[in-house]
C-alpha cells in the first residue's frame, strides 16, 4: 500500500503524548486522495470480520417507567439485566428526550464540522484534555488513526446547568454566531443527563440495590459530550472510524444517524446496532463494571465507516463526580471464596479523575483499558 503522504511511520507504543512530529491534517484533501495514508491502516483482525447480523434485542420502552407503572418498570429492569449481564448494550425508546432536541443537536454539530479547518482548530483539543476538536487524533497517535473528526466538551450537571458552561465554551471558542448552537448543545446535555439518571434508577432496580443507589454519585457527575463525524472513505475496509474498545466511562448514551456503523462484539461475533432514529443506544462502561463489581459487562465495540456516506453520532459519556470514590455497594460484593476473610471485590477503589488521566496521558483506550489501568494505579500508589 503506497503512502500518499511522505512521512516516517513510527511504530508507536500503545500511547505516546504526541505524534512524533507527523503533522497529518484530516481534511477534504486527505479524504479525496486515491490511497489510504498508512497511518489509517488497522490490523487485519480488527477490520476483517464484518458484522454477521444485527443485535436482535428489541428496544426497551420507557413509557411505563416514567408513568410509575410497577409492572412496566419491572419489565424494563429485567430487559436491562439480561442485556447488561451479557453484552452491555441496549436501546431505549419513549425515553423522554424531545426528538426536536436530538435533531437540533445533530444539525448544530454538523454545522461545526462543516466549518473551515482553521475555525475548528481554534478549539482544538489541548494535550491531556477531554474537550476540543480532534482530526483523526493525529496529534496523539501516529498509527491506527481513526477515520473521524471529533468535537468534545464537558458537562458537569451540578455546575453546568446553572452556569451554562456549554454555551460559554462554544461561544468563547467559536464566536457569538455560535451562541445559539451552544444553547442547543447545552439543552441536549441536560436532556442526556436526565435520561442517564432514569437509566441509573432502572439499573439499580435490575441489580436489586436501592433505586437511588447511583443518584448521589452521578447527580453532580462530570460527563463529556462528543460529536463524531465519519466521512466516507474510499478504502473503508482497511480502516475504522473508532477502533475496538470498551468505554472507560460509566455509561454511554449514543444517538446515531440512519447510516449505521456501530457494532458490538457479542457471542464471538461482530453485530451491528440497528439505527433507530427515535432510540438512544445505552451501554455500560468500564467504570460502571467496577461499580457493580463485574455483574454487568463493559463491552467491546467499534464504529466502521463506508465508501459512500458520511456518518454521524452524538455520544454522551456519563461519569461520576471526579473526586468521588468508585466502589461497589456491599450487596454486590461476591461472597468470600473458601477461607477468604472478606467478600471478594474485582476492582480496587479509584476515582474517575484517575481513569480519565490514564486514558488521556498514559494509555490509548482499547479492549483492555481497565486491567492496564488497575496495574498502573497500583504501581502509582505503591510507596
Ligand atoms: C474517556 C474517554 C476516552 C475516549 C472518549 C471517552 C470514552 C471513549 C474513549 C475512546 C472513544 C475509545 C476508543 C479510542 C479513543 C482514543 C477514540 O477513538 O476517541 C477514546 C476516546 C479518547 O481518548 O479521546
Ligand atoms: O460512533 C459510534 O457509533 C461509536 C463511537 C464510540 O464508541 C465512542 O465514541 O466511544
Ligand atoms: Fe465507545
Amino acid at each position: 500500500m503506497e503512502s500518499s503522504i511522505s512521512s516516517t511511520l513510527v511504530l508507536s507504543p500503545p500511547f505516546q503524548p504526541n505524534n512524533n512530529g507527523v503533522n497529518l491534517v484530516f481534511d477534504a484533501s486527505l479524504q479525496q486522495q486515491p490511497h489510504l495514508p498508512t497511518q489509517f491502516l488497522w490490523p487485519h483482525e480488527d477490520t476483517a470480520y464484518a458484522a454477521a447480523d444485527f443485535l436482535q434485542d428489541p428496544p426497551i420502552d420507557l413509557t411505563g417507567f416514567f408513568l410509575g407503572d410497577p409492572r412496566a418498570t419491572a419489565s424494563a429492569a429485567a430487559q436491562i439485566r439480561t442485556a447488561c449481564s451479557t453484552h452491555g448494550f441496549f436501546q431505549v425508546v419513549n425515553h423522554g428526550v424531545d426528538p426536536s432536541t436530538i435533531r437540533a443537536a445533530h444539525h448544530h454539530m454538523d454545522a461545526f464540522f462543516s466549518l473551515p479547518l482553521a475555525r475548528k482548530l481554534a478549539v482544538k483539543r489541548e494535550p491531556g484534555a477531554l474537550r476540543g476538536y480532534s482530526g483523526a487524533h493525529a496529534d496523539r497517535f501516529s498509527s491506527k488513526l481513526p477515520w473521524k473528526e471529533t468535537f468534545s466538551f464537558t458537562y458537569n450537571h451540578a455546575h453546568s446547568a446553572a452556569t451554562l458552561d456549554v454555551v460559554d465554551y462554544i461561544k468563547s471558542g467559536l464566536g457569538p454566531h455560535f451562541e445559539h448552537s451552544g444553547c442547543v448543545l447545552q439543552q441536549y446535555c441536560e436532556a442526556m443527563h436526565a435520561l442517564s439518571m432514569a437509566i441509573f434508577e432502572l439499573i439499580a432496580i435490575s441489580l436489586g440495590v436501592e433505586r437511588s443507589e447511583y443518584c448521589e454519585l452521578f447527580e453532580d457527575g462530570c460527563s463529556v459530550m462528543r460529536g463524531n463525524n465519519y466521512p466516507p472513505c474510499k478504502e473503508a475496509g482497511l480502516t475504522l472510524g473508532t477502533g475496538p474498545h470498551s468505554d472507560p466511562n460509566a455509561l454511554t448514551l449514543l444517538h446515531q444517524d440512519e447510516v449505521g456503523g456501530l457494532e458490538i462484539f457479542s457471542d464471538s461475533k461482530w453485530r451491528a446496532i440497528r439505527p433507530c432514529h427515535d432510540a438512544v443506544v445505552v451501554n455500560i462502561g468500564d467504570t460502571f463494571m467496577a461499580l457493580c463489581n463485574g455483574r454487568y459487562k463493559s463491552c467491546l465495540h467499534r464504529a466502521v465507516v463506508n465508501k459512500e456516506r458520511v456518518r454521524r453520532s452524538l455520544v454522551f459519556f456519563v461519569n461520576p463526580n471526579e473526586d468521588k470514590v468508585v466502589r461497589p455497594p456491599g450487596e454486590l460484593l461476591l461472597p468470600g471464596y473458601e477461607g477468604a476473610e472478606a467478600p471478594t471485590r474485582l476492582y480496587p477503589d479509584f476515582k474517575w479523575s484517575d481513569l480519565r488521566d490514564f486514558t488521556q496521558n498514559h494509555y490509548r483506550a482499547d479492549t483492555s483499558t481497565l486491567q492496564h489501568f488497575v496495574s498502573w494505579l497500583s504501581n502509582k500508589t505503591q510507596p
